[in-house]
């Protein structure tokens, strides 16, 4: 029986059913890619898959039929409706309902359908704005939250009470991870509406390529912000799947948090920049500081992998290769 009372328990068959039919939902997407590459290299062999257009998330009759067709044994949510501060700023009623349809189809319907365990996944917005730091698992609901992102972290925090109301009713084993802010290979390189670590890489390279003497980056560079390699996230997702059946939601960062300004000026390195950075201030900071407390999924027994360094490296060798090099 799934556990009700937020102690963790272990289950560890995930990896013993190499088999299973897995829905990862979002496979496309930064995480739902990273993910699928995890489950690969482990061994599983049955996953199901489907591209936005061949199965529209919020829409509940679709998802219904396709629960009812495919009978997925574990689902991993990772499909949302996903952006930085400035899309969660311009477009709040996608942010919030987008995102509150495609996880309350996909919660209830893998309930509806006898999935045996779901991972959904949040995000460190969720805390409040001033929440102590390290943010630990029990900050949630306890303060305002930063108004930059609102919108997206009250679906955040409603997905996490679905999945807990649902373990209470049902004793159904539904859990929630909280990534910190990530990065990898297939993250979103849009100029506006990406999140900053890919927005400075696509804008250093252009500014690298075009010969130009600065670049523009955004608010004051005195946030700070912790990231985590997406394929550490993967990794991680797939321990949660396997060790941890708890009540409360877990937090997964990597520990390692830096300015803005630290952010860009490492960016800027990894690319080959030479010129010059100018602030745009009336870009919005968003929250001041968000460092994840991991000791809880430390305890368990994951911690990360990748540092910052490195996999800022691999990721620009992966956009040289796949986002560059398929536009020439
Ligand atoms: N990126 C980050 O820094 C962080 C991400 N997270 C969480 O991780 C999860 C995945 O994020 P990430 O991989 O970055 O996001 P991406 O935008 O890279 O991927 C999201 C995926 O969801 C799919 N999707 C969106 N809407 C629908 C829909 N209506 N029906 C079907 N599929 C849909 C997208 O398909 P398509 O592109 O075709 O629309 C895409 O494959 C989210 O829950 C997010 O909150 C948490 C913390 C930080
Ligand atoms: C993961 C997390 O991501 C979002 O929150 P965020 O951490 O504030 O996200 P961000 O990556 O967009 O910005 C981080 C900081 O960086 C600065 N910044 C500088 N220059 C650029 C720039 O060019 N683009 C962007 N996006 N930011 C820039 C920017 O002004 C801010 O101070 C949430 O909305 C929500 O989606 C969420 O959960």
């Amino acid at each position: 029986m799934a556990d009700t009372t937020g102690s963790e328990m272990k289950s560890g068959s995930f990896m013993s059913e190499k088999s299973a039919k897995i829905f990862v939902a979002g496979h496309r997407g930064l995480v739902g890619s990273a993910i699928v590459r995890k489950l690969h290299d482990q061994g599983f062999t049955n996953l199901v898959l489907r591209t936005h257009s061949e199965l529209d998330l919020t829409s509940q009759s679709d998802v219904e039929s396709f629960f009812a067709t495919e009978k997925p044994v574990y689902v991993i949510l990772a499909a949302a409706k996903v952006g930085g501060i400035h899309a969660n700023n311009t477009y709040p009623a996608d942010f919030i309902g987008v995102n509150l349809q495609i996880q309350t189809n996909v919660i209830h319907s893998a309930y509806k359908h006898g999935v045996k365990k779901l991972l959904f996944l949040g995000s460190s917005c969720i805390y409040p704005k001033f929440a102590p730091q390290p943010i630990p698992e029990s900050a949630l609901l306890t303060g305002p939250l930063e108004p930059t992102n609102e919108w997206y972290a009250i679906a955040k925090i409603a997905g996490i009470k679905m999945c807990q109301a649902y373990r209470l009713q049902h004793q159904w084993d539904a859990i929630s991870g909280m990534p910190t802010n990530l990065y990898g290979q297939n993250d979103n390189f849009h100029p506006e509406n990406s999140h900053v670590l890919p927005a400075l890489m696509r804008r250093f390279h252009e500014a690298k390529a075009n010969n130009a003497d600065e670049v523009v980056v955004w608010g004051s560079g005195s946030p700070l912000r912790e990231f985590l390699h997406v394929d550490d996230l993967a990794d991680a997702c797939v321990f949660l799947m396997d060790q941890y059946s708890g009540f409360e939601h877990v937090n997964v960062g990597s520990g390692v948090e830096v300015t803005i300004k630290e952010l860009a000026e490492l960016v800027k390195e990894v690319v080959g920049f030479k010129g010059k950075l100018v602030w745009d201030c009336t870009k919005p900071d968003g929250t001041p500081r968000k460092l994840m407390d991991n000791s809880k999924l430390a305890s368990l027994g994951w911690t990360p992998k990748i540092s910052l360094k490195d996999g800022l490296s691999q990721t620009y060798e992966w956009y040289l290769e796949n986002v560059v090099q398929q536009k020439q």
